[in-house]
């Protein structure tokens, strides 16, 4: 269960986003917002990537007294992600599974799940966006997350991907990792499961839950 409360984010003293108390105790949540409405920066101060104002809680433990902890088990996927050109994605991989402390059998599966084995060999820097996109949800899923979170997840994938992607959390939720993500697709054409899916809206520099 994940509880924020008295959240407050500004960039250059202009608030970008706002929630007052939330608290996200469903297994999968969908956020939705129009471009810019502060999505990404959410999932960054849920990550505890950049900082913020207020406290956010997962499972009882509050982020800033359990930062070590926090890292081993929020696991973040970037809507459009960036890595070093010169390392190839099995470095990332082997790095990801040596700091996430994943198994190398949960980690060849989820190579061949996403079929990033093929090109994993090679540098990051001659990747497709879609090469980038499916490296980074092999590692989003590596280690034993509490909390998994998937910015725009299906965005530049093909749709036998999306449908891999969304059964993918499906075996995590089952095994009680929470999932939120955001989508500008509809989520219930592509899984079933995701039609009983929590759901949010940032509208406003405010959070509303749906
Ligand atoms: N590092 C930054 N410095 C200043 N402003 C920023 C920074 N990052 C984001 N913003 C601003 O914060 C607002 C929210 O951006 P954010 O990327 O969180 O939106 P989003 O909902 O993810 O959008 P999209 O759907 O287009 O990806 C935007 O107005 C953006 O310009």
């Amino acid at each position: 269960m994940l509880q924020i409360e008295g959240y407050h984010k500004a960039y250059h003293g202009q608030t970008i986003l706002r929630i007052p108390a939330v608290t996200f105790d469903q297994p999968r949540t969908w956020i939705k917002g129009g471009n810019g409405a502060g999505k990404s920066t959410l999932f960054k101060s849920l990550a505890a990537l950049i900082p913020f104002e207020g406290t956010i809680t997962l499972n009882g433990k509050e982020m800033r007294k359990h930062l070590q902890h926090w890292r081993s088990v929020v696991n973040y996927a970037e809507a459009e992600p960036i890595f070093p050109a010169f390392l190839t994605g099995e470095d990332l991989i082997r790095w990801y599974q040596q700091t996430k402390r994943g198994t190398p059998e949960q980690v060849n599966k989820l190579i061949d799940t996403l079929g990033v084995r093929k090109y994993m060999h090679q540098k990051v820097g001659g990747y497709s966006s879609g090469m980038a996109k499916k490296l980074s949800l092999v590692l989003a899923f590596i280690g034993c997350p509490e909390l998994i979170l998937l910015d725009e997840p299906l965005a530049t994938l093909d749709v036998e991907a999306q449908a891999i992607i969304l059964a993918l959390t499906d075996e995590y939720v089952q095994q009680g990792v929470q999932v939120i993500l955001t989508s500008h697709q509809g989520l219930a054409a592509v899984s079933e499961q995701w039609q009983y899916v929590h759901t949010c809206l940032i509208a406003d520099k405010n959070l509303t839950q749906l």
